[in-house]
């Protein structure tokens, strides 16, 4: 069997309003099956970008593929899922009605409507509660309920736009394992969010964005430069497992604390490695308290990109006061 093609492929895609380019020759692969995280300051072109994968804007320019094929043809973009940032809903209907009004028109059948809508309701936390109008639902619900719209149709890509903004912390929880479960099921997310934490933790792979254009792209391996520190807590470090350390990874640091604990820090270079090191561990009888890879700080990184790359407008004034 075939590789399945690229959720998203595009090849310098544009987007100009009145000649200003706010889509800028954008290059970016989503794999299918991926979780993305698409980050940029505000007024970077993230939106824009969305509406044009989904064919709600036309490009001025470049190539763009969704799953194969285009955003136009209605058997790709019944396969498509979206929750926009701005969910406004048609307030006098109750959930299920609004869920059923968006299954009808993503092509799903009475019946099939029928058995899907209450299990959506279910796994977005909203089960028992669809009879309600969305105008009695709170900021959380009406979103908990555009993410089983986007859901619904069992779509293989899914656009996610702030998808946790009006969410108290056991709300966004719940998105992230959605989010998890999707994966599982092999659908790409396309998520837009300006919560990194919650970027860090579910995403494959990220894309920064600044003024239309990727500054950078990459697995959260590639942004940590290739290696993994795993910070761990031992009871006591024996040469014995030190040496078994050091042939899967590099040990970086080593504290020895006085309550019969050391921390230390291995750098490995693949999250495979972990249930080895565990397992060394183990085997040394050493008692292991805490075994804990970091993920790359994305808010560090992101500042550090955002700030790095000067703004068009304002490299534009500094150019016109040395002319
Ligand atoms: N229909 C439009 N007409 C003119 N300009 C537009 C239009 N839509 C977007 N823009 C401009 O394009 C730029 C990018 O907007 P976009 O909404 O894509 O940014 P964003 O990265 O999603 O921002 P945010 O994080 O604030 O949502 C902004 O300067 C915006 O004013």
């Amino acid at each position: 069997m075939s590789a399945p093609p690229p959720a998203i492929q595009t090849r310098e895609l544009r987007k100009a309003y009145k000649g200003r380019a706010v889509v800028d020759g954008l290059n970016l692969t989503v794999q299918a099956g991926e979780v993305f995280g698409f980050l940029g300051p505000n007024g970077a072109g993230k939106s824009t970008t969305v509406k044009m994968l989904l064919g709600l804007v036309l490009p001025t320019g470049g190539e763009l593929e969704v799953l194969g094929g285009s955003p136009a043809d209605p058997k790709i973009r019944a396969q498509l899922g979206f929750l926009p940032e701005q969910f406004r809903f048609q307030t006098w209907m109750t959930g299920a009605e609004f869920l059923n009004f968006h299954g009808r028109l993503a092509g799903l059948g009475a019946a099939e409507l029928r058995e899907r809508i209450p299990k959506v309701l279910e796994t977005v936390g909203l089960a028992g509660r669809g009879g309600e109008q969305l105008s009695g639902y709170s900021k959380g619900m009406l979103q908990r309920c555009g993410l089983a719209g986007a859901i619904l149709a069992h779509p293989r890509l899914v656009f996610l736009d702030e998808p946790t903004s009006a969410l108290d912390p056991i709300g966004r929880v719940e998105v992230r394992e959605i989010i998890e479960r999707l994966r599982g099921e092999g659908v790409a997310v396309f998520l837009n969010s300006h919560l990194l934490s919650e970027v860090e933790q579910v995403c494959d792979r990220v894309a920064f964005v600044k003024q239309g254009k990727v500054l950078t792209q990459g697995s959260m391996l590639e942004l940590m430069g290739g290696v993994i520190p795993v910070d761990i807590r031992v009871g006591a470090l024996t040469p014995d497992l030190q040496a078994a350390l050091e042939r899967l990874g590099e040990v970086r640091r080593v504290d020895a604390l006085n309550a019969g604990h050391t921390d230390l820090e291995l750098w490995v270079s693949r999250e495979d490695v972990l249930p080895a090191v565990a397992q060394a561990i183990f085997a040394s009888g050493t008692p292991l308290y805490a075994l804990t890879p970091r993920r790359p700080d994305l808010e560090t990184m992101f500042l550090e990109l955002i700030e790095d790359t000067p703004d068009a407008a304002h490299t534009t004034k500094m150019e016109a006061a040395r002319a």
